[in-house]
């Protein structure tokens, strides 16, 4: 089986996004860089799925993909990505004009990127408001207000005439999570929304993520290279190497019992949150390899402790593993069993 082919059959019917063996590559110069290969995934109704993996393996990619905004040089070669049952590939700019922002939004680490630098935080929550809702301008007001009060803007009134670069790191960031919460989208994408914050504000925003899901039953694709932020809000975690997921499943089990041996090294390279620290860090040795140059057989094997632990077997960096486990939780390792064999082997 296809190490992809397990999470859309592991669905349901209540998937709001399922996107179904997506290819994306980048044209530079004379190479093709296979950014994304062959992923699969679903998101259902108000569930929190995290995307993890180092810098380089193609989440954000793949998550601008799910609005259809990968920029040229790069293009989806292959797959489906279906929201709500439509494919996305097969939307007019004009249905996607509307998809975006109403019913799909995206959060990035930078919010001061999303934002018009020159024009007042009123004017750009009641732009958004009117070009998709309507409304007097009165009405429009108060809806901005609203939604700045509900992201804990103490005197919203006074904030809306803001401009952006007045406004701390963390307040621009409440901004665009009221921008992006406006229009009660379906899904959120949000791109290291906690990243560039401080410990404490990171946990503000985290907690208002979670709060859409609550109040809206709003689904949220949360892209991070932070274990500790996915074990905070996640259902379900997605860990992704070198342009393929290697790993799928509920976040307290991958947390706990990793399948994969490229997530039990994400893991052992995270400081204990309690307790004494440790004598040394275990940060996983090497790098992700370039795009152009994926290795043969499974990606991760010049780099995995697993295998150099079992004698470097061949298979390795011959075969492409499939995925090994049940549909909720499972891993493309060749040496990996239904019990944990990473944990066992650590
Ligand atoms: N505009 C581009 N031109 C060429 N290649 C690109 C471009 N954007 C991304 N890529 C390629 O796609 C790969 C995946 O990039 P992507 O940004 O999706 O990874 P990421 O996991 O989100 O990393 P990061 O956390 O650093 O953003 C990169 O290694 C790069 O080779």
């Amino acid at each position: 089986m296809n190490e992809s082919q397990h999470s859309p059959a592991a669905i349901d019917g209540d998937d709001l996004l399922r996107v179904e063996n997506l290819s994306i590559d980048f044209a530079v110069g004379s190479t093709t860089v296979h950014a994304v290969d062959d992923v699969s995934l679903q998101v259902e109704r108000g569930e929190i799925v995290g995307l993890v993996g180092e810098s380089g393996c193609g989440k954000s990619t793949l998550g601008m993909s799910l609005l259809r905004l990968v920029q040229s040089p790069g293009s989806i070669v292959g797959g489906r990505i279906l929201f709500g049952g439509r494919d996305l590939m097969e939307l007019s700019d004009h249905e996607l004009q509307r998809l975006r922002g109403q019913e799909i939004s995206l959060i990035l680490q930078d919010a001061l990127a999303v934002m018009n630098p020159v024009t007042r935080v009123g004017e750009q929550l009641t732009e958004v408001i009117r070009d998709h809702v309507g409304g007097s301008r009165a009405e429009r007001r108060r809806q901005a207000v609203a939604a700045l009060s509900s992201v804990g803007f103490p005197r919203p009134e006074l904030s809306l005439r803001s401009f952006p670069h007045q406004l701390s790191g963390g307040m621009q960031q409440r901004v665009s999570i009221a921008q992006s919460m406006l229009l009660e989208p379906r899904l959120i994408i949000a791109d290291e929304p906690t990243t560039a914050l401080d410990v404490t504000v990171q946990a503000q925003v985290l907690e208002l993520l979670k709060d859409a899901r609550t109040t809206h039953g709003t689904s949220i694709v949360l892209i991070t290279h932070d274990l500790a932020v996915v074990a905070e809000v996640c259902d379900r975690v997605l860990v992704m190497y070198a342009g393929k997921v290697v790993e799928s499943g509920p976040v307290q089990e991958i947390l706990q019992a990793p399948k994969h041996p490229y997530t039990a090294a994400l893991l052992a390279a995270l400081l204990p949150l309690r307790g004494d620290p440790p004598t040394e860090l275990r940060a996983l040795p090497g790098q992700i390899p370039q795009p152009d140059q994926w290795p043969t057989g499974c990606r991760f094997h010049p780099r995995c402790p697993l295998r150099q632990r079992l004698g470097n077997p061949q298979l390795c960096s011959t075969d492409v593993p499939t995925a090994q486990g049940g549909p909720a939780h499972w891993a493309a390792c060749h040496f990996v069993s239904e019990e944990g064999a990473v944990a066992s082997h650590d």
